[in-house]
């Protein structure tokens, strides 16, 4: 069976292997064998393996270098360039990250290769597709030269189990000097709340405009916290300087499908839709009964959230 090559995300707090690489693992086994390719500093891959071995990876491609974590993206693209060259996969896939894309354009460049980036879904004959101008038009494209590349959106594909040996082969890891241009002085990792991460939560709870003031996002919270949800926000609302640019949801935030999203004082912009809209479940609280929000939820409450947000937060903390 055909090699995919799929490059593994891991958690900056160690926490393991992100979800989406679990959803790259679950959207590269239409194309062939996955096998993960872990690149990081000495002692990376360790407790990632299982994780691995459970959504598909038949091999586990381990390179460990410092080299690897001293320097930005260049290495990492060096070393999947020198992997493709060796292994002539039938693919690479790999997240949709800012790091990811860098990657990915960097290895399509070295390997003369076409890249196809921020997809969807990936068909069994190497079909991409891709969302255009906030989900206004779907794009079906294919690869026409060298090694096809992929970039996979966020909570586009429902990571699916399915065990498989990840055996382990060690990658020799040499860095050029042409790869180490832009050297790491510092790296902070953020504290992380007790509240699931935005982009991998089955609840986001988000707070637009309509909140009115960065104190008031404590209403947001509080029902996020009832439901056990992520916190997200509508551009207007970061902005406004209600929250932090890293919870904003849409076109210029992040992508969220979660099973339940609710949108308090969101007035459904396109802009934010593209980052929401294929949730499973969308409830909307808005004072206008015109707001664009209600034609996309499934449940709509017209009401003022001051009122509605905090009522349904005592009702869910009292049901406990
Ligand atoms: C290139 C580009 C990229 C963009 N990217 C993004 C993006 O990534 N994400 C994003 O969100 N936007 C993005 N936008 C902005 C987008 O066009 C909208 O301006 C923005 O989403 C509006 O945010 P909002 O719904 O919070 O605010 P508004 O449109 O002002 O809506 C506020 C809503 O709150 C309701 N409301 C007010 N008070 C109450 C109350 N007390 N109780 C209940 N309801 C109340 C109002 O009825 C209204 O519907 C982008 C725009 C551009 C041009």
């Amino acid at each position: 069976m055909a090699e995919v090559l799929v490059l593994v995300e891991t958690a900056p707090d160690g926490s393991g292997v992100r979800k989406t690489t679990l959803e790259a693992l679950t959207a590269a086994r239409v194309l062939g064998e996955p096998s993960a390719v872990v690149l990081g500093a000495p002692g990376t891959a360790a407790g990632v393996k299982d994780a691995l071995a459970e959504y598909g990876a038949a091999k586990v491609l381990v390179g460990e270098s410092d080299d690897i974590d001293a320097y930005l993206v260049a290495p990492k693209a060096e070393v999947l360039a020198q992997l493709v060259a060796d292994r002539s996969p039938a693919a690479v896939v790999i997240p949709s990250t800012p790091e990811g894309k860098e990657i990915a354009g960097r290895l399509a460049i070295k390997t003369g290769s076409g890249f196809l980036t921020d997809v969807t879904e990936i068909a069994a004959d190497g079909t991409a597709t891709q969302v255009a101008f906030a989900g206004a038009t779907i794009v079906h494209a294919k690869v026409t030269t060298g090694t096809p590349i992929y970039t996979l959106r966020g909570n586009s594909v429902a990571p699916e189990a399915a065990p498989a040996a990840a055996e382990e082969e060690t990658v020799t890891v040499s860095v050029s000097d042409a790869a180490k241009q832009t050297r790491v002085v510092d790296r902070v990792v953020e504290q992380k709340s007790d509240r699931p991460d935005l982009t991998e939560a089955s609840i986001v709870v988000s707070g637009g405009r309509g909140v009115a003031s960065a104190e008031n996002f404590s209403i947001i919270e509080g029902l996020a916290d009832s439901l056990g949800a992520a916190v997200g926000a509508s551009r207007a609302a970061v902005d406004s300087g209600f929250y932090p640019h890293s919870f904003q949801v849409g076109q210029t935030g992040k992508t969220v499908s979660p099973q339940l999203y609710i949108a308090v004082g969101i007035s459904g912009a396109i802009q934010h839709r593209a980052g929401m809209q294929t949730s499973k479940s969308i409830v909307a609280v808005n004072k206008d009964p015109e707001a664009p929000i209600f034609e996309l939820a499934d449940f709509g409450v017209v009401g003022d959230l001051n009122t509605v947000v905090p009522a349904a937060t005592e009702q869910i903390t009292a049901r406990k």
